[in-house]
């Protein structure tokens, strides 16, 4: 269904002195109907600068995203228009895709309005098919946005996201603001409506147990790079890199290595991303390391445990 192919995007920040940070390199990714791939990896990764070159929120630097065949990359804002409704993000923050000063109906209308061809009646059926989908009572349409708790709040985003019957859902820390039983319900909620409506789910976590519940397949992220991919890779991790995110979750013992106590790297590095900190490191790592098939899975390590 989605596919993204050699995936890269440079961010240039700075007026005087511009510099360059590149937060993706080179990412290949599938996403079958109904499928749940969930992304994890620590804080500036690269994770949410992938899901919005995935929903086409941000024109990567090169490589290309497919969906059912069609090249989205490129694609004129006309063209692009027709698909967008088939892709969907939901963020982790709601107030970055809901207006203060609308109602929730109001905003719950909006895909139907800007889609065009809807009746006021059939704009109103559809909202109230939405409300129950996502579990908001008639009660919630005359709201505004701070009348609602974050949970609400979040399904009220859900639901929106719903209307125009997307066929994939991108969810980027999508339960994170939320507490820890509202993350629960939320995700609950997610999986029935993925399944019954036969969605494809990426789901962008640090929740490494909530990735493990709900995916079919998980792909490991470190600098900008998938490291690891696979269906059990909590279970059997193979790059050291993995296996130091789960001992940080399971043990709380991410340990604090500076840069300069482990060696700077010398300049046009090509090697290995997660050579600076990697306890197995060898000179072989200093070569480029490709994604390689072990037993499977996906591994970025040329001698994957
Ligand atoms: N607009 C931007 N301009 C410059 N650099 C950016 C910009 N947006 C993100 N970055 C940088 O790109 C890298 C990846 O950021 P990104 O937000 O994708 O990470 P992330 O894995 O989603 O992090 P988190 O889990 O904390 O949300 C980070 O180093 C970040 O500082």
């Amino acid at each position: 269904m989605l596919k993204a192919e050699n995936l890269r995007c440079v961010y240039t920040s700075g007026l005087i002195k511009t510099v360059k940070k590149t937060a993706v390199c080179g990412v290949d990714l599938e996403i079958c109907p109904g499928e749940t791939v969930a992304i994890v990896g620590e804080s500036g990764c690269g994770k949410s600068t992938l899901a919005k070159m995935l929903v086409q929120q941000l024109a990567p630097a090169s490589g290309d995203v497919f969906f059912d065949g069609m090249k989205l990359t490129g694609m004129s804002w006309k063209n692009l228009r027709k698909f967008m409704g088939k892709i969907q993000l939901i963020p982790q923050n709601p107030d970055n895709v809901v207006d203060p000063k609308w109602t929730v109906e109001r905003s719950v209308s909006e895909p139907f309005v800007i889609c065009g061809g809807f009746s006021k009646e059939e704009i109103s059926a559809n909202v109230d098919s939405l409300f129950s989908e996502v579990g908001l009572s008639a009660e919630h349409k005359t709201r505004y946005p701070h009348e609602l708790s974050g949970g609400e709040l979040q399904r009220m985003v859900i639901a929106r996201a719903l209307a125009l019957k997307p066929e994939l859902l991108v969810c980027d820390e999508a339960t994170s603001m939320l507490d820890v039983s509202v993350q629960a319900f939320i995700v609950t909620m997610l999986k029935e409506i993925q399944k019954k409506r036969g969605l494809g789910l990426v789901f962008i976590t640090h929740d490494l147990e909530a990735a493990k519940a709900v995916s079919d397949r998980v792909l490991v992220m470190y600098a900008g790079e998938i490291v690891e991919e696979g269906k059990d890779v909590f279970d059997r991790p193979l790059h050291p890199y993995t296996r130091a995110l789960l001992d940080a979750v399971r043990y709380a013992s991410l340990e604090v290595v500076l840069p300069e106590e482990t060696g700077a790297l010398p300049d046009g590095f090509s090697g290995c991303s997660y050579y600076r900190l990697c306890r197995e490191r060898t000179d072989t790592c200093k070569e480029p390391q490709k994604l390689r098939d072990v037993s499977g899975k996906l591994v970025r390590c040329w001698k994957p445990k």
